[in-house]
């Protein structure tokens, strides 16, 4: 069967301490599974849920109900949904990648040096990273007078191709993908979706969120809609 994750009955219910422990729902009786090499894509209404489904997946979110179970390399079958923080920390630096559509900026680090530590992380020598990260920054059309730059000042679009530059430099065995083509014109499109194809037959696995459909259906496999809380395939 080759499952790469099964996400069983998974639950997200934030508790607003500030309003009277108000409870919101950002996601609840979600199911599906991914096998290796597969791209889920999802899509929804904006408030649905999905960018919820992912951050619990990467355990940005605590999940507060279900199981993710993933097979890890490192550790063999394990529940994302309640593995400790150590356990995580690893598989994030090693296995599963993650692509907002913010940048989580680093002070006093360039875009060069951004992209090198996705590699760094998994051991690479600092010459190897450096090539791959300027030929992934070149790819993703970043032009090379900000290579050495801090992104801060970055434009949206900039910022959001530095974050796929970063992410997709490696081969994850898992690589989640919150709207990878928002804010991104034809052309910056192109170099995602040719992106997404190598890695694919590579045999990454990826799950997105999209919003751009003509996009999702050109790089998906299965595409599941989040409406109304219930997670369904098209
Ligand atoms: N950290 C949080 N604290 C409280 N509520 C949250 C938090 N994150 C998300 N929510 C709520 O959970 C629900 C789902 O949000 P989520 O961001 O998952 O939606 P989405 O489908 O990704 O939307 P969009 O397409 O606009 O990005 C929303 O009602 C949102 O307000």
């Amino acid at each position: 069967m080759n499952e790469m994750l099964r996400v069983d009955q998974l639950q997200k219910v934030f508790t607003m301490h500030q309003t009277g422990q108000k409870r919101i729902v950002g996601c609840d009786h979600i199911s599906f599974s991914v096998r290796k090499g597969e791209f889920l894509g999802i899509t929804g209404k904006s408030g649905a849920g999905k960018s919820t489904i992912l951050k619990c997946l990467y355990r940005t979110y605590l999940p507060t109900g279900g199981h993710i179970f993933y097979a890890s390399q490192q550790f063999g079958a394990i529940d994302l949904a309640s593995a400790d923080e150590r356990k995580i920390i690893v598989i994030r630096e090693k296995e599963i990648s993650y692509v907002s559509q913010f940048l989580n900026i680093m002070p006093r680090v360039t875009a060069l040096e951004f992209v090198m530590e996705s590699l760094l992380e998994l051991g690479e020598t600092v010459s190897s990273a450096k090539k791959k990260a300027e030929e992934m920054l070149d790819h993703f059309i970043i032009p090379e007078m900000l290579w050495d730059t801090f992104p801060r000042t970055f434009s949206g679009g900039e910022k959001l191709r530095l974050n796929l530059a970063r992410a997709m430099v490696r081969q994850s065995k898992l690589l989640l993908l919150d709207e990878p083509t928002a804010s991104l014109d034809q052309a910056s499109k192109e170099t995602v979706r040719e992106r997404i194809n190598e890695l694919k037959q590579n045999g990454t696995t990826m799950i997105g969120i999209f919003h751009d459909l003509d996009f999702m259906d050109s790089v998906v496999d299965h595409n599941y809609k989040l409406e109304s809380g219930v997670l369904k395939e098209v």
